[in-house]
């Protein structure tokens, strides 16, 4: 269920879906946010996510202008289409808000989610919302790192201290006029992974709020089968 009565008066919270990407890692030979996962695509998991969630006024998918599938799948309501991708994340996120000036204020919030992370659900969502509050950095889902980590340049391996190191999800949620300026200012687009670090770079510190594995970032071959188990762990137990 989608377009909450909000009063107009409150800020309201949009979702943004990068999801113009081609998959080069994936090697599928088809972009992946388009493969079966669980039979359905995994865009439409993604997007089933945001659509089941009451605080999501409308959620917005950025694909590539000749994107020849993405009509096929996207539900009939609650969900818009921008043909804008660009030739990164970040300038795929960056025209996907030029798009919606004037559709969202200011003040709204937009909620940044990978197409490629088909395991989010309403929960996740209203933890980032409930954790982030107010927050004027934003927030983002992120999980702490729990293994040793090694820095290896070119065959120089040494350990990095993981204390205090996160690993980011999405959603990553910004004010929608702080979220535009961050990524005005970024000079290197393909040097911005993801938007906190945007918003990291005006000087302001986004908010980290846990994430879950089951959120993770479909990029190699082996994470199909992962997120599928995870999916089919995480099923609603069926209504009689
Ligand atoms: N020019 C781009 C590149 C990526 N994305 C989106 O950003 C998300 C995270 O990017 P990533 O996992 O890197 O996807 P790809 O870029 O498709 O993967 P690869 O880097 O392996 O090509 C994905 O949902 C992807 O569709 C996008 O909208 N526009
Ligand atoms: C935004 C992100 O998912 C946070 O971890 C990640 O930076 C995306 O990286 P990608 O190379 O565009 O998949």
């Amino acid at each position: 269920m989608n377009d909450p009565a909000v009063p107009a008066s409150r800020p309201r919270y949009f979702a943004l879906i990068p999801a113009a990407g081609v998959g080069a890692r994936m090697a599928a030979g088809s972009p992946k946010q388009y493969l079966p996962i669980l039979g359905k695509p995994m865009l439409r998991h993604t997007l089933d996510a945001f659509l089941s969630s009451p605080r999501i006024a409308h959620t917005y998918v950025v694909v590539s202008a000749d994107d020849p599938v993405i009509d096929a799948i996207v539900p009939g309501q609650g969900v818009s289409v921008l043909r804008c991708g660009g030739a990164t994340r970040m300038e795929s996120i960056r025209n996907g808000l030029q798009a919606l000036h004037g559709a969202v204020a200011p003040d709204d919030w937009v909620l940044v989610h990978d197409a490629a992370r088909p395991g989010l659900d309403a929960e996740l969502i209203d933890r980032l919302i409930v954790e982030t509050g107010e927050h004027p950095a934003g927030g983002l889902l992120a999980l702490p790192v729990v293994d040793t980590v090694k820095r290896n340049v070119a065959g120089e391996v040494s350990t990095v201290s993981r204390d205090g190191l996160w690993l980011a999800q999405t959603p990553q949620m910004f004010r929608y006029r702080l979220l535009v300026r961050a990524l005005d200012a970024a000079t290197d687009p393909s040097a911005v992974t993801d938007d906190a670090s945007a918003v990291e770079a005006l000087g302001l510190a986004p908010k980290l709020v846990e994430g879950h594995p089951r959120n993770l970032k479909v990029t190699l071959p082996a994470d199909i089968r992962i997120a599928e188990m995870y999916l089919a762990a995480h099923q609603p137990e069926p209504t009689e």
